[in-house]
């Protein structure tokens, strides 16, 4: 079994949470795709950066074009009604409950370490304030069993002040009679902050009387959530229930805009970069993605699995022995649908599962006995890179190799590289979420991407092609497409 254990999660920052062709060697790839300018490029997100409005209605047009286009199921349940629909006369004086996933990581003195989440949910509240709205602003941060004061979202009120250029007012309540008077004593264009909503546990039970409480406070609802829109929580989905309009915010329809309909229907050659530790984690992703790909990398400790599939010797690499058969299925899968499958050729070994384990790089197929591969090696960084070069559409999800030890960082951060080269070409390239995220963190490169999700678990879920509870209780924007399906 497997003998080299990956640094569990909990141990890591939320920002740390968060080749040989063994395939056909070089398979025709497909081409098609979207008509010219319905891909959400980066020029999407700055036009969207620039005037919200603006992105909302390319993005919409190119989500309405994607779906008679290809009559694809997720893509036209994920159009929702957008924030961006209401104008100030919808606005106006109205109360505005606004689910966001401010749940950052905080260090022992209660200081935030990544305000990533804060900074992506400012576009909405701001534009809510700017027509006129009284914001009432709800989140989670951490997993809570009742009240418990480290997990209160008091930290996060001279961040969202400095940022919105407003004063936000903080609840100590969820919901209640101190609330409700806040909230009366609103004026427009302000913010007011609940307290952090897990503290109730019939939020995580998606009780229907609690998300009635919830939506009393309010006139319409707008979930920006993206980070907790797998969860059918009371403030993410029985919420929709008792208020209408529902709406999507901003960031959520962004992540949607990327992660379902730039992946659906990409700019071809649309290459996909899987990496992580265990192929049982990623079946989904890979099965899902070997649907729309034309190229398949991957790297990270579930190429081991691949490896003794094909009878080489991997040493005391990470292997899921259960997997073995799975693996080699995946790879029949991929010839057959006409993808370039591609595992890396060398790799670099490791003597102990440790920063300072002796290294050195060996081709894939001479792995000794007691060494273990913790990254990929020269010469397969080489051929990605060139592989990547062909394609027009990159996603990535999982580091390929044990990135946490600088030692083995060198293939991650090599790619995370080549992408922000690539991104500046012209391609688009989407980091869905995890640890590839706190890769192109750690490079520095975060800003030229097209896309960086803001959630691990929802950006996994959405790439193996689930619906999102917390979207799909929305209003839905196009309603033509889907009596075509
Ligand atoms: N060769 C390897 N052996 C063991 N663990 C690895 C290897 N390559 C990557 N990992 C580990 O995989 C973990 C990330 O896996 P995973 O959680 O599946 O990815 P993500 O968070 O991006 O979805 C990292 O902690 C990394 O150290
Ligand atoms: O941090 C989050 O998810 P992520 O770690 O999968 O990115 C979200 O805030 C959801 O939190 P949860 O997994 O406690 O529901």
């Amino acid at each position: 079994m497997a003998s080299a254990a990956a640094p569990t999660t909990s141990s890591l920052s939320l920002a740390a949470r968060r080749a040989a062709a063994v395939g056909p060697a070089a398979a025709p790839l497909r081409r098609g795709g979207l008509a010219a300018g319905c891909q959400p490029a980066r020029s999407l997100a700055f036009a969207a950066a620039a005037d919200p409005r603006l992105a909302t209605h390319v993005a919409s047009r190119c989500r309405a074009a994607s779906s008679s286009a290809r009559g694809t199921r997720a893509v036209a349940t994920m159009a929702k009604k957008s924030v961006g629909d209401l104008t100030a006369a919808d606005l106006e004086g109205k109360r505005v409950f606004v689910r966001a996933d401010l749940n950052v990581p905080l260090d022992d003195n209660q200081n935030i370490t990544d305000d990533t989440r804060v900074r992506a949910a400012i576009p909405t509240i701001q534009y809510l304030i700017k027509n006129g709205a009284k914001v009432i602003l709800s989140s989670h941060l951490g997993r809570p069993k009742g009240v418990t004061p480290k997990f209160s979202l008091a930290p996060l009120v001279p961040r969202l002040s400095e940022l919105l250029g407003i004063q936000v007012t903080k609840a100590e309540d969820v919901i209640g009679p101190e609330v409700e008077k806040l909230v009366s004593g609103l004026p427009n264009g302000s913010v007011l902050l609940l307290e952090n909503v897990r503290f109730y546990k019939e939020e995580e039970k998606n009780d229907p009387e609690f998300a009635k409480k919830l939506a009393s406070l309010a006139d319409l609802y707008v979930n920006d959530a993206f980070g907790t829109a797998h969860r059918a929580h009371a403030s993410t989905e029985g919420v929709t229930k008792f208020l209408k309009p529902s709406v999507a915010g901003f960031l959520l329809q962004k992540e949607l805009d990327y992660l379902v309909g730039a992946v659906s229907s990409p700019k071809r050659p649309f290459a996909a970069i899987v990496g992580g530790s265990k192929v049982s984690s990623k079946i989904g992703v890979i099965e899902s993605l070997l649907e729309k790909c034309d190229i398949l990398l991957l790297g990270g400790g579930m190429i081991f699995t691949f490896y003794k599939a094909q009878g080489l010797s991997v040493g005391s690499s990470l292997v899921e022995e259960d997997k073995l058969e799975l693996a080699t299925s995946l790879l029949a899968k991929a010839k057959e649908k006409g993808v370039s499958l591609l595992l890396p050729s060398d790799v670099i070994i490791a003597d102990k599962f440790a920063p300072d384990a002796n290294s050195q790089v060996v081709p894939a197929s001479a792995i000794p006995d007691g060494w273990m591969g913790l990254d990929i090696g020269p010469d397969s960084v080489a051929s990605f890179s060139s592989t990547l070069e062909t394609t027009q559409t990159v996603i990535w999800n999982g580091p390929m190799g044990v990135f946490e030890f600088d030692k083995f960082a060198v293939g991650t951060e090599a790619i995370a590289k080549k992408l922000a080269d690539l991104s500046g070409k012209g391609v688009t390239t989407i980091i869905g979420g995890g640890d590839s995220v706190a890769a192109v963190e750690k490079v520095g490169v975060a800003d030229v991407m097209s896309h960086i999700s803001t959630g691990g678990g929802a950006s996994l879920e959405l790439l193996e092609g689930k619906e999102l509870p917390g979207v799909v209780a929305l209003d839905e924007a196009v309603t033509v497409a889907r009596s075509k399906l």
